[in-house]
């Protein structure tokens, strides 16, 4: 099976956001990354509604809305509202999640939750079943172009286990420093999303740059 390919807009182009959108919407991305960032639950302040229903208006694939803020139940509504597909919170930020994931649900959304690098996905055990998706974030979330963390493939590893029995259709989705030179072995640890930022909009050539996430060695990884 091929990777789903999932571009993060936050190294987009805010100048001239229709732009990147539509070139996303021509490519092989089947998702589009959209980070929410509140300067409270990590050190940096991306955008909000108004930015993600312009995005929207463009968009021909699903909204991948990953929320790093603190009490998302807050605003689950409005990200619905304003075009979310999937919605995923943090784990950290979450003190009822199941309560939280519920909601997600209730509004005809896919849920996600995102673990921060030092939580172990152990954590998740009680919850995978109702997930549709784990975000392992590969770097500290709150910047696009860090260095990703090598101690995340055996996140990845762990989580792929725990997938494989209670979860076998869960997204593993990684963030943080993923390009065209890591992607092989995150997908062979288990990973089925790839979200790359600076990798895509950083490349000369995009497109091809998500070409070649999405159509990396498909016979290794149906072997
Ligand atoms: O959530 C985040 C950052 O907090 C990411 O989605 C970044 O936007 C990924 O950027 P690159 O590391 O791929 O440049």
């Amino acid at each position: 099976m091929k990777p789903i390919i999932s571009p993060s807009i936050l190294s987009a182009n805010f100048a001239n956001l229709e732009e990147d959108i539509l070139m996303l919407n021509k490519s092989e991305a089947e998702l589009i990354h959209v980070d929410v960032m509140d300067g409270q639950f990590v050190p940096n302040i991306s955008f909000g509604f108004p930015v993600i229903a312009a995005v929207k208006n463009f968009a021909k694939k699903p909204l991948d809305v990953h929320l790093m803020i603190v009490e998302p139940d807050r605003y689950l509504k409005e990200f619905k509202a304003v075009g979310a597909d999937i919605i995923t919170v943090h784990y950290e930020a979450c003190t009822h999640l199941h309560r939280t994931i519920q909601a997600v649900k209730e509004l005809g959304c896919k849920a996600g939750v995102a673990l921060n690098p030092h939580t172990p996905v152990v954590l998740l055990k009680d919850i995978l079943a109702d997930l549709d998706m784990v975000l392992i974030m590969t770097v500290n979330p709150g910047f696009g172009g860090q260095k990703f963390i090598e101690h995340s493939y055996q996140k990845i590893r762990e989580l792929k286990a725990m997938a494989n029995e209670l979860n076998p259709d869960l997204m593993i989705e990684v963030d943080g420093g993923v390009n065209t030179h890591n992607s092989l072995a995150l997908l062979k640890a288990g990973a089925n999303v790839l979200v790359a930022g600076n990798a895509v909009f950083g490349s000369s050539n995009p497109m091809h740059t998500i070409a070649e996430l999405r159509n990396i060695s498909p016979d290794i990884l149906s072997a």
